[in-house]
């Protein structure tokens, strides 16, 4: 079969393989704010099977590409931003006019306009991220990551671990996050121990893991992610970072990282598709994330999501409103849910046992809890206040988790077979009554 290979996108900005070089050319997937236009690339990169199937990169039939909506959008030359913004996404992935400095000889101008100037706090965050991503790229192209990945440590089952946590306990499964500061609250636990507080949220119940690996604004690390991977640590661990390139997909499974994050209102719906299908192709799972009804609706109805994380925290204000899980989980998209298999994961500001069952109640199976436990002096003891319980009765890191999934799976084979042992033995006694009765 015929396949377009997408190495990796710049930020909006794909990397299309052609002629076994790759040439940072089109503003494709991920790429809805690139400045150039270049539709006729994507017909023109096929490979053959020979060329893709080794390859640890994405291949899509060239259907795939030429069905979607977007894609069809842009070749009929509607701007990549007004397919972002006819999305409800507000955040431009870049300064429409350029950055506000300007060099003129050895002479640096700022000049700051409506297009140089963020809005909100996460294009500010997503700006910079462009600017960083940009020259890690240039530093680890991705020939270096492929090597990297060949020796990344297997790929832990995330979605699992939450899904045995939750059967098993009955509560929300719990994805501990490990966060040295962040840009509303500033910093959370000055003596940050990224390894040590990973330990103590295993031993005290945590199902996964989520380490913050953006140093600029969380004063997190891919160091970080990659020392707790190496410590014996045995929770999934997700890498908590702004993505925006496919690239840094890749980077983060070469640090160990078992499920990334997509956040929706930064992603339009083509990235998130794309993105998705790389995940898969890595045995990783993703993270989306969605903060209001229209992202839910529109995450909702890509094919491929199990993990919708609804965040409580709006990252353009910081304001933080639990209700909004409840909100945002109607009984329309509850059915849709549970049709699809999609697990929902509550995230931010969940402080007490009462906002633990308030999320729950609204169908919730899973939470995403930084600030309330890495604050406490013992974030491990944490876990157990948070969730209203006697910290001896919580299952001690993913071995018993391990064992406890075990146990679930042989009732639950019990279960499945219990109609069929109550048939056998009515039958048993209707032959016992025959023959009595003759
Ligand atoms: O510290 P809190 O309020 O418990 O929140 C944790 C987590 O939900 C939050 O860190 C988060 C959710 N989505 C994000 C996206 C980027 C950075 C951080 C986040």
């Amino acid at each position: 079969m015929a396949g377009i290979s997408m190495g990796v996108s710049a930020p909006g900005l794909l990397n299309l393989k052609c002629g076994g070089a790759f040439s940072q050319s089109s503003g494709f997937p991920g790429v809805f704010f690139g400045r150039t236009k270049m539709p006729a690339a994507l017909r023109c990169m096929r490979l053959d099977e020979d060329d893709i199937s080794s390859s640890p990169l994405l291949t899509f039939s060239s259907d795939y590409l030429a069905d979607s909506i977007e894609v069809r959008e842009w070749e009929s030359g509607k701007s990549l931003e007004t397919i972002a913004a006819n999305q409800g996404i507000k955040i431009r992935r870049r300064p429409p006019t350029g950055p506000p400095t300007h060099a003129v000889g050895p002479f640096e101008f700022r000049l700051e306009n409506e297009g140089n100037t963020p809005r909100n706090i996460l294009e500010k965050i997503i700006w910079d991220k462009d600017v960083e991503v940009s020259q890690l790229k240039e530093r680890k192209p991705l020939t270096v990551i492929g090597k990297a990945l060949e020796n990344a440590p297997p790929v832990r089952d995330f979605i699992g671990s939450l899904k045995v946590s939750h059967e098993c306990t009955g509560m929300p499964a719990l994805i501990a996050e490990v966060k040295k500061a962040s840009p509303s609250r500033g910093v959370l636990r000055e003596d940050f121990n990224p390894v040590e507080v990973a330990i103590a949220y295993e031993k005290n119940g945590a199902a996964c893991l989520s380490v913050l690996t953006d140093e600029k604004y969380f004063q997190g690390s891919f160091e970080n992610l990659e020392a707790i991977r190496n410590s014996g640590v045995k929770c999934p661990l997700l890498c908590k970072e702004f993505i925006i390139d496919a690239w840094q997909i890749y980077y983060a499974r070469s640090k160990g990282a078992d499920a990334i994050l997509l956040i929706a209102g930064v992603l339009p719906d083509l990235d998130i598709k794309y993105m998705i299908k790389i995940c898969r192709k890595l045995g990783i799972a993703a993270l989306v994330e969605v903060h209001n009804e229209r992202e839910m609706d529109r995450v909702l109805a890509i094919d491929g999501i199990k993990l919708i994380g609804i965040n409580n925290r709006d990252l353009e204000t910081f304001e933080v409103d639990i209700s909004n899980t409840k909100k945002l989980l109607n009984k329309d998209r509850l059915q849709i849910l549970s049709q699809k298999g999609i697990i929902v994961v509550g995230e931010s500001g969940l402080f007490t046992p009462d906002d633990i069952s308030y999320v729950q109640d609204a169908g919730v199976k899973a939470v995403l809890v930084g600030e309330s436990l890495i604050k406490l002096e013992d974030p491990g003891k944490g876990i157990a206040k948070l969730f209203g319980i006697d910290s001896s009765t919580v299952p001690h890191s993913s071995l018993d988790i391990a064992e406890i999934s075990k146990a679930c799976e042989q009732s639950e084979a019990f279960d499945s077979c219990f109609p069929g042992i109550v048939y056998l033995v009515q039958c048993i006694a209707m032959i016992r009554i025959c023959i009595l009765i003759l």
